[in-house]
């Protein structure tokens, strides 16, 4: 059995830097085999770890749905044969990237085949990583695997954490969290003020820990160098590295 973790949170909060962060850290910590998944049509999981990517669960889809399965093959062998290749394999993870999704008119055929290729994949990994959009789309519709941690990741602001306790509220209704839900205050300029301490305790939450603005993380985006490059003992990433030695099991 695999172990999932799932980040979310509004969009620009650091939800892919820390995810990135995350997968280095287990690859490095833990040496064994990490499946990521960026299931965020918006997110650049791959920049962060640096990885080219060639192909998407999405194209797949589309190209089943556009008929384009070659005479002969099922439509089984075709979208695993096309999800394989979708697979960026580096050293000690592999990136699997949803795209886009669906557009209009639900293809059942191809989803259950994707259920079930990503039921097998992720069986193969101690450890998925799971970078999702603010819906969950993914985690409720395409995996019926449970989720053993949910970071929330969140900057200070007030929006960030109404998103963040909106996101643990639905994970509640939706049911896909096994384990629990912590929270990640990330892009800080210092200590959480007392109206935020308040937002995070009357949702219930718990904050993990807070990741402190740093120049360096966000000069590494700016040009374009991976986020997972930066020395490990940048205060941000000593933060962060703190926070999943204290969260992870
Ligand atoms: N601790 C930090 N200090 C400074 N900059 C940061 C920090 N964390 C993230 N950033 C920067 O903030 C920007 C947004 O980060 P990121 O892309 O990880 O956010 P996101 O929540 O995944 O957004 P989206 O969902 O839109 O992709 C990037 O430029 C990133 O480098």
């Amino acid at each position: 059995m695999s172990y999932t973790i799932a980040l979310a949170g509004k969009g620009g909060t650091g939800k892919t830097t820390v995810a990135g962060l995350l997968i280095k850290y287990l690859v490095q910590k833990h040496k064994t085999p990490v499946l990521a998944v960026d299931a965020d049509a918006n997110a650049n999981l791959n920049e962060v770890l640096g990885l080219e990517v060639h192909d998407t669960v999405g194209n797949a889809r589309e190209d089943m749905k556009k008929g384009k399965v070659p005479d002969g093959m099922t439509k089984d062998v075709f979208m695993s044969m096309r999800l394989e290749e979708a697979i960026a394999e580096e050293d000690g993870y592999d990136l699997l990237v949803m795209g886009q999704p669906e557009g209009s008119g639900c293809y059942c055929a191809a989803n259950s085949i994707l259920v079930g290729f990503l039921e097998k994949l992720a069986a193969n990994y101690p450890y998925v990583v799971m970078d999702n959009e603010a819906g969950m789309e993914h985690i409720s519709r395409l995996t019926t695997r449970n989720v053993d941690v949910l970071l929330l990741v969140t900057d200070a602001s007030r929006r960030g954490l109404q998103a963040a306790v909106r996101i643990h509220q639905l994970a509640g209704e939706l049911n896909i969290v096994a384990g629990r839900s912590c929270l990640i205050m990330n892009q800080a300029k210092g200590a959480p003020d007392a109206a935020a301490l308040e937002i995070i305790r009357d949702a219930g939450l718990t904050l993990a820990g807070v990741i402190q603005e740093d120049d360096t993380v966000y000069e590494y985006d700016l040009n374009g160098r991976p986020t997972v490059e930066i020395p490990e003992d940048n205060p941000a990433v000593r933060a962060a590295y703190e926070i999943f030695e204290k969260i992870i099991d």
